[in-house]
């Protein structure tokens, strides 16, 4: 065996591994992470009742390979332009939990934006029925169809607003995400283009959310904005998204509060964050056992899945399989959901540990 078939041996063990291996993911936005044979379906249906102008330049633009921060969001907006139906939002709800299912996620913390839109009859509190019902459709053909893994997976909401939004629009989904608690909903992210806006404007609404006892989470240094970071760390939400453009006193600040951090590599790689592999926070973040979780962000968007974001994490920082076990065990302690959900996902780690040491 050549030393190349060998290296290709291992990567292709490696991958399996972390396929098996039970997981949590707790960074994955709905619309960024459709099929993409899903979004061109949909460009299709939509191109033939005439609702987009273009279908060759979506085609393009849904199969584009490389993308920076900035063509990414034009993506989500093309996404968000063939996603304006509730049976389209039903369906790529479910699909997306399906595919979280077959590569073995057991814990799932879905987070998306609610939207209104006037033409098709939909508001923010139907757009979230449309997602739920997504999320009871999945449970009902895993468990049909008998695709389920051993431990099944579990799936919570949480409700991002975007950075395009306004104080009171942001008021209104901290307001749904409170009615909706019974039905899963576990918490607020604030995500959007970091360079549009100013956080500052869903302050009032990101402390509602924590007076009332919803989780906080939110994107943190996507960007070089120190002032915003410094403000976000001030705020000490539950957890940061991302965290990797920050300044070297704010990395000593973060390294004390210790807010666990969501790394999500091919992400932060795609959208330059982050220049190389060499050069990410997860080597630092890992070496001081800074509590972090890794999460895809956008599976679709960024052709990835979590299996392969373990995979990255065991080749580029020298994991070993007992070192990704301990990750993904530890990711139950960040989760937003209920403490009996945290315990039953603690007896899975505990039930399978003996098959990984
Ligand atoms: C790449 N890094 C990122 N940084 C910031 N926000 C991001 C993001 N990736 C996704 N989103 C946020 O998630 C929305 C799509 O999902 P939903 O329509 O909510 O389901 C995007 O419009 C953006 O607001
Ligand atoms: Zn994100």
């Amino acid at each position: 065996m050549s030393s190349n078939q060998a290296q290709h041996r291992a990567r292709e063990i490696l991958v399996r591994y972390c396929k098996r291996l039970p997981k949590i993911e707790l960074h994955a936005h709905l619309n960024g992470s459709i099929r993409d044979s899903t979004l061109l379906e949909l460009a299709q249906e939509h191109d033939q009742r005439g609702t987009i102008s273009s279908y060759p330049n979506v085609r393009e633009i849904i199969l584009k390979e490389d993308r920076s921060l900035q063509e990414c969001f034009k993506l989500f907006d093309v996404i968000h332009v063939l996603t304006t139906d509730h049976s389209f939002i039903t369906r790529i709800t479910k699909e997306v939990i399906e595919d979280f299912a077959a590569e073995n996620v057991v814990y799932l913390e879905l987070r998306t934006t609610p939207k209104s839109n006037v033409l098709t009859g939909m508001t923010k509190r139907s757009y979230v029925e449309a997602v739920l019902a997504g999320i009871t459709k999945a449970n009902l053909v895993l468990c049909e169809n008998h695709q389920l893994h051993a431990h099944g997976i579990q799936v919570r909401l949480l409700l991002s607003i975007d950075r395009r939004e306004t104080t009171d629009q942001a008021i209104e989904t901290v307001k749904l995400a409170l009615e909706m608690k019974s039905h899963g909903v576990v918490g607020i992210d604030l995500s959007g283009n970091p360079v549009t806006g100013n956080w500052k404007t869903f302050l009032p609404a990101l402390t509602y959310a924590r007076q009332c006892g919803l989780p906080v989470t939110l994107h943190c240094g996507e960007v070089h904005n120190p002032d915003e970071v410094e403000e976000m760390l001030a705020f000490h939400p539950d957890r940061l998204g991302h965290a990797c453009v920050l300044q070297e006193s704010q990395w000593e600040r973060l390294h004390n509060l210790r807010i666990p951090v969501e790394v999500c590599f091919t992400s932060n790689l795609r959208t330059g964050c982050v220049k190389s592999i060499c050069d990410h926070h997860f080597a630092w973040l890992y070496k001081t056992h800074y509590p972090l979780v890794i999460c895809t962000d956008d599976r679709g968007v960024f052709s990835t899945n979590l299996s392969s974001e373990y995979a990255i994490a065991a080749t580029s920082f020298d994991l070993s399989e007992h070192d990704l076990f301990e990750l993904a065990k530890n990711a139950t302690r960040f989760i937003f959901a209920e403490e009996p959900l945290k315990r039953h996902l603690d007896r899975i780690f505990a039930g399978v540990e003996p098959n990984y040491r």
